[in-house]
């Protein structure tokens, strides 16, 4: 969420013993059921893509529940506070809660060969190793070493500016998020955006449509379009509209460890 030059102003939370939460022996196969034809077509079409239902109502509700819960998080951020928009959230700390922890390797393993692809067609020569153990020894011996998944609150009147989740040289180039709550009964309003700005054009707007449990993937910062001439880049930003009543949480995982 924050911009790596402000992650310094960020006050670390103080350890506690940590609660150990749930897993989900059936994540590799849910996960590999989602449709990743679809998927990876919607990623390439638009620069996102829904994932239907990854998590359950009662995994939704187990995440969202551990919020109040310190042990689990490195630090909390109050948006208002940094110009990034009204609400809050708490980076989790290693290790990650179970079912995160068994998402990101296994989401990632499906990432990789669009982040590779998009690489390529940008011209830029960097390659995602197979294994996300593998990439996130990369950042770590980058000075990459804090984890980056967070969790998110939102209450009425909040929202989430337009931003990029970079923080540092290394960055895996899609990210994805997951909406905890039910829009309608939990909260109203609260629409997940994406804007993207193309060269020497006005930026594009995308609302991403989402029931509790889905997830959405997503260009963290860049992504090639298909041009007549020839592939050009695209900018991507994402935020939240104003929640205009209720609450909202999700989780984000982000592939990439912060600095
Ligand atoms: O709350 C949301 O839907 C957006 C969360 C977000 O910015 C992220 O996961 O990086
Ligand atoms: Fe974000």
């Amino acid at each position: 969420m924050a911009p790596t030059a402000i992650m310094g102003q960020i006050p670390p939370m103080t350890a506690t013993a940590k609660t150990i939460t749930r897993t989900s022996p059936d994540i590799p196969a849910r996960v590999d059921a989602l449709g990743w034809e679809q998927i990876t077509a919607d990623l390439d079409a638009q620069g996102c893509a829904v994932l239907k239902q990854l998590l359950a109502p009662q995994e939704c509700d187990a995440i969202a529940a551990l919020y109040p819960d310190d042990s689990q998080f490195r630090s909390k951020v109050v948006m208002g506070r940094h110009g990034f928009g009204r609400g809050e959230y708490k980076y989790f700390s290693y290790p990650l809660p179970g079912l995160i922890a068994e998402l990101r390797p296994v989401l990632y393993a499906h990432l990789i060969a669009t982040a590779n692809r998009w690489n390529q067609t940008m011209g830029i020569d960097i390659s995602y190793p197979a294994s996300h153990a593998a990439f996130l020894k990369r950042c770590h011996d980058a000075g990459q070493t804090r984890p980056t998944p967070l969790l998110l609150q939102y209450g009425e009147g909040d929202y989430n500016c337009l931003h990029q989740d970079l923080y540092g040289e290394h960055v895996f180039p899609i990210q994805v998020a997951i909406l905890l709550s039910q829009p309608g009964r939990d909260f109203t309003g609260g629409e997940f955006v994406l804007t993207e700005q193309r060269p020497r054009m006005q930026s594009r707007p995308e609302v991403v449509p989402l029931t509790q449990g889905d997830a959405v993937a997503f260009a963290v910062h860049h992504r090639p379009v298909q041009g007549t001439r020839g592939p050009y880049r695209v900018n991507l930003r994402h935020g939240v509209s104003r929640i205009r009543s209720g609450h909202r949480h999700t989780v984000g995982v982000i592939f990439h460890d912060a600095k």
